[in-house]
C-alpha cells in the first residue's frame, strides 16, 4: 500500500509540472525553483525535530509527512522519483534487484 501511495503522489507532483502556480501550491513551489524547495525540506525538518522533542506521536507523524512530502517534490522536481530512492534503499538492506522487482509486482 505504501508503495502505491508514493506512486500516486509522484504521479501527481509530475502532472503538476504543466499546473499553473496559482491553481496548485506544488506548482507554485516549482515556479520559485529550487532554493524555495529547499528552504520548505529546511523548515519541515526543524519542525520535525521540534514535534520529537516535544515527544507528541502526532505532531511526529505529521511533520514527518509534511518533510517526506517536500522531498518527493524535490525529487520531482530534479526529474527523479521514489522509485530511485527505494531502490537504494533495499540495496542498503541487502534485498536484490529481482528479489525487489518480484516483491513491487506482487
Ligand atoms: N500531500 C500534500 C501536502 N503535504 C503538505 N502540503 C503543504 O505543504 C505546506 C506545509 O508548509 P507549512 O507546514 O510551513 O504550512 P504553511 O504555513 O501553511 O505553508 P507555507 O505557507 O509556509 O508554505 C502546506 O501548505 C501544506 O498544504 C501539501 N500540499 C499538497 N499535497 C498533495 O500534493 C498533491 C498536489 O497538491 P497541489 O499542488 O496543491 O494540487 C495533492 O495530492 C495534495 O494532496
Amino acid at each position: 500500500m505504501s508503495e502505491a501511495i508514493l506512486e500516486q503522489l509522484a504521479r501527481t507532483l509530475e502532472e503538476r509540472k504543466q499546473a499553473s502556480p496559482e491553481s496548485s501550491y506544488v506548482a507554485s513551489l516549482y515556479a520559485k525553483g529550487l532554493d524555495a524547495i529547499l528552504k520548505k525540506i529546511g523548515e519541515e525538518a526543524t519542525e520535525t525535530v521540534m514535534a520529537a522533542k516535544d515527544g507528541v506521536d502526532e505532531k511526529i507523524v505529521y511533520e514527518v509527512a509534511d518533510l517526506w512530502f517536500h522531498t518527493l517534490v524535490l525529487l520531482a522536481h530534479q526529474g527523479l522519483g521514489p522509485d530511485s530512492v527505494l531502490t537504494e534503499l533495499a540495496r542498503r538492506t541487502g534485498i536484490s534487484g529481482i528479489e525487489e522487482k518480484a516483491r513491487r509486482e506482487q
